[in-house]
């Protein structure tokens, strides 16, 4: 006689495990992908306008201080501050005047003053300087209210960087901003790491790469792959086009392969997950070296963290909103840690609910999220992982921890901005 077969008792819950087996918590999965990783040695030598959003090799070293010279802060009247004192002060003026880049070669007499502008070398004889707006002056004499204060409007030499001294760490992304530090330290050019080669690649039958044929109504166009391409490049990496390959393992290998030949790091999507089709996860896991799959987050749980070939892979879920999120938390930090750069912590700030939600312990979720007009963070209307809108909607994303259940209105809770993960 046959046994009538016995499902499961209904959950409904696709973070709901069998017996036994247990989601790999996102910290730990974190901390095996960094630990994992072998950032490139490569360097070479770039001119500082070049360098933008490159990662430096070796510290900078500053070539000469910043300010050169002790000079002006101020326009305004220059002179030694021993010779003055309390209540009104008149000086006679020595006929000349100091400005940025036309010093005064000579020295001011004591108990003189001299016509100064911002930026210009303090001459010898002036260690201090009144603003003009402070001063009244007939051409001759300058007359101002004392005490002013000894060195008062003036900068030192070397107050903000002195010469040999490390402006920035190895490690560290050069920003427009370091860019004018750099160039203020006479810092012509720059050791970095090479640019990483970052492959990314499509998979799924239902998937028209683009550009390509219109889509039927069976098919969708791809939207991960120009949205990972332009978060690679933006990463600072060198983004390589895999395109899209069908739900067929022996093209998925092959891709595959062509990606650990030209890449230092793989990134996929589609076919995470354990159904009939997903053979991305399946390939990892046989062929491969899976070491985390199947992490406590949504969305983005069947994200595959493997190597191929000795290339770290990146098996990121096929939905976009699961995609977008394991490319900002995993695949970002695990780029520019590859890259050089010192593996970047997410941070965000503490923003008052603007919504209520239960979710299950045992979980980390993103949540789209934009901060309103009352300061409070507001999250999309559906957390449907295919709902790309919800994408462009927001300006960020909130993070709600594992064991967090219920949020109320006006409950602390962290967002993390699209800016603090480059985008
Ligand atoms: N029985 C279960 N089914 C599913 C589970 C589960 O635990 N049990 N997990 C769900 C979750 S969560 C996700 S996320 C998806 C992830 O699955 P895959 O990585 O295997 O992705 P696919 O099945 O290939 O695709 C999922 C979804 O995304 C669309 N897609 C795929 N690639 C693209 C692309 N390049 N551009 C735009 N959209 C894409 C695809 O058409 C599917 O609709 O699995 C759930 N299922
Ligand atoms: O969690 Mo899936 O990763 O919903 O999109």
């Amino acid at each position: 006689m046959n046994t009538p077969l016995i499902p499961p008792r209904l959950r409904d819950d696709c973070m709901a495990m069998p017996q036994g087996v247990s989601w790999i918590p996102v910290d730990q999965a974190l901390t095996r992908l960094r630990d994992g990783i072998t950032p490139v040695a490569q360097t070479e030598t770039v001119p500082l306008p070049q360098a933008g959003g490159r990662v430096l090799a070796r510290p900078a070293i500053a070539r000469r201080s910043n300010p050169p010279a002790a000079n002006s802060a101020v326009d305004g009247y220059g002179f030694a501050h021993a010779a003055t004192g309390s209540g009104i002060q008149r000086l006679p003026l020595v006929q000349g005047r100091a400005a940025a880049g036309q010093p005064w070669p000579h020295a001011v007499p004591m108990g003189h003053a001299i016509r100064i502008l911002t930026g210009a070398i303090l001459p010898e004889g002036v260690d201090t300087v009144v603003l003009e707006e402070d001063c009244a002056t007939d051409g001759r004499i300058v007359a101002f209210d004392g005490p002013v204060r000894r060195g008062a409007n003036t900068r030192k030499a070397g107050e903000d960087v002195a010469r040999g001294a490390t402006a920035l760490p190895a490690g560290h992304v050069l920003r427009a901003p370091d860019l004018a530090l750099l160039a203020a330290l006479a810092i012509r050019e720059v050791e970095v790491f090479r640019p990483l080669r970052v492959a990314v690649l499509s998979t799924g039958d239902e998937i028209v790469p683009w550009p390509g044929q219109p889509a039927g109504p069976h098919q969708i166009p791809d939207a991960n792959r120009p949205m990972l391409l332009e978060l690679v490049t933006r990463w600072g990496a060198k983004a390589i086009d895999l395109g899209h390959v069908r739900d067929d393992p022996a093209a998925i290998r092959a891709v595959l392969d062509r990606g650990a030949e030209q890449a230092d790091v793989i990134l996929t999507s589609g076919g995470a997950s354990a159904g009939d089709e997903d053979h991305v996860s399946a390939l990892l896991r046989t062929e491969g070296r899976l070491s985390s799959w199947r992490i406590a987050l949504k969305p983005g749980r069947p994200l595959a963290i493997a190597e191929w070939r000795g290339v770290p892979v990146l098996g990121l879920p096929g939905n976009p909103v699961a995609a977008l999120v394991c490319a900002l938390v995993f695949a970002r930090p695990a780029i520019l840690r590859m890259a050089g750069a010192d593996w970047p912590e997410r941070r965000g700030f503490l923003v008052p609910a603007g919504f209520e939600k239960t979710k299950k312990a045992g979980r980390r979720e993103f949540l789209r999220a934009r901060i309103g007009t009352d300061g409070q963070a507001e999250v999309f209307a559906s957390e449907g992982s295919g709902r790309i809108s919800g994408l462009s909607w927001a300006t960020g994303l909130v993070e709600l921890p594992d064991q967090a259940i219920s949020i109320r209105p006006g409950d602390p809770v962290l967002f993390l901005p699209y800016g603090s993960f480059g985008l």
